[in-house]
């Protein structure tokens, strides 16, 4: 029987720890191909063993492809299947790693032919730090890898059994959501939060003409919460502008939050306060206890 074929376009922090993780299990029963943007970044997503032959053509990597796994930031992805779509294989498998899922499925379902199918899928792993050189094959263990199934995207059963196959060897959990559950569930958990956490870092600009010697006090706490605030600006951008309806509902909230919160502070209501922050440490530990596997193994 001919190899499995697998072409990984953009071999970044999240293509390239999927390349790693099923190179490490399949070994030489898979082909891996990918492509970068640079010659340097090719050679060390070759080096690292995320990819057996790296180019800088997506049309060169996707031939005889048996399934592409599409891993640049979202808005890269729609140009990139128009790029390659005369060279993809009829039963070929399309499967993206893209943080948002309505507008890929709505854009891609309009230029894929009926002989490609797409399975719309997210990994929750990651990192602040981006490109092929932070990748690991452990980065998928153990953490949550949505597979989108939704009545308006009806997608072949082979197909989705082919990607799940590929994804249990990352060691990720499967769950299942339909594309809107899955941007309304991504913006509160992920997108609000960097959006925020990238705000208490531009807070620091605004107002203070002593930066230095605030930043002398940064401690454990400032840099729990900004953690994120230095993940990628390109990834992050196409996110907000790919997710803008529930990102934009949930960012209105927040802002009610904070306007309560600024409310209690200046009417001195001590038992606002209290319940505020009661309310927030009782949720927050719940959900930690309800999730503890996940954040136990980093
Ligand atoms: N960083 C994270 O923690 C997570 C990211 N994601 C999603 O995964 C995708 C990739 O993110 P990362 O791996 O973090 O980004 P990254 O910046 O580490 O990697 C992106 C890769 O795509 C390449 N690239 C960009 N445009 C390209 C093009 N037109 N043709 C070929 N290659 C191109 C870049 O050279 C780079 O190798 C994004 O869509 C993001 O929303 C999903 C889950 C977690
Ligand atoms: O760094 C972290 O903890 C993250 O939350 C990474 C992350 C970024 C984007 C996603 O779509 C999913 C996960």
């Amino acid at each position: 029987m001919a190899k499995m074929k697998l072409a990984i376009l953009g071999v970044g922090l999240i293509g390239g720890s999927f390349g790693m993780a099923i190179k490490d299990k399949l070994k030489d029963d898979i082909y891996i191909t990918g492509t970068t943007r640079t010659e340097v970044s090719c050679l060390t997503a070759e080096k690292i063993g995320a990819v057996d032959k790296c180019f800088l053509s997506n049309a060169e990597a996707v031939k005889d492809a048996d399934i592409i796994y599409l891993s640049t930031p979202v808005l890269q992805m729609v140009p990139i299947v128009k790029q390659i779509r005369p060279y993809l294989k009829n039963g070929a498998v399309i499967t993206d790693a893209g943080s948002t899922k309505q507008y890929l499925a709505n854009a891609l379902r309009k230029i894929l032919p009926d002989s490609v199918h797409y399975v719309s899928a997210h990994p929750m792993a990651g990192r602040e730090k981006s490109g092929v050189s932070a990748a690991s094959k452990d980065l998928f263990k153990n953490k949550c890898y949505v597979i989108i199934k939704d009545p308006a995207m009806p997608v072949s059963e082979d197909a989705v059994e082919k990607i799940c196959a590929l994804i249990k060897m990352t060691g990720a959990n499967i769950t299942e959501l339909d594309l809107a559950s899955h941007d309304r569930c991504a913006s509160l958990i992920s997108h609000v939060p960097h959006i925020t956490a990238a705000a208490l870092v531009s807070l620091l600009n605004r107002n203070y003409n002593d930066l230095d010697e605030c930043i002398k006090l940064a401690g454990g706490g400032f840099k729990d919460t900004t953690r994120i605030a230095s993940s990628n600006a390109d990834m992050w951008a196409d996110i907000c502008l790919s997710n803008s309806a529930a990102i934009v509902n949930n960012l209105q909230i927040l802002q009610e939050i904070l306007s309560e919160v600024t409310g209690a502070i200046e009417s001195k209501d001590r038992e606002k306060l209290y319940d505020y922050f009661t309310v927030a440490k009782e949720m927050r530990d719940k959900i930690l206890n309800e999730t503890k596997s996940i954040y136990e193994i980093e």
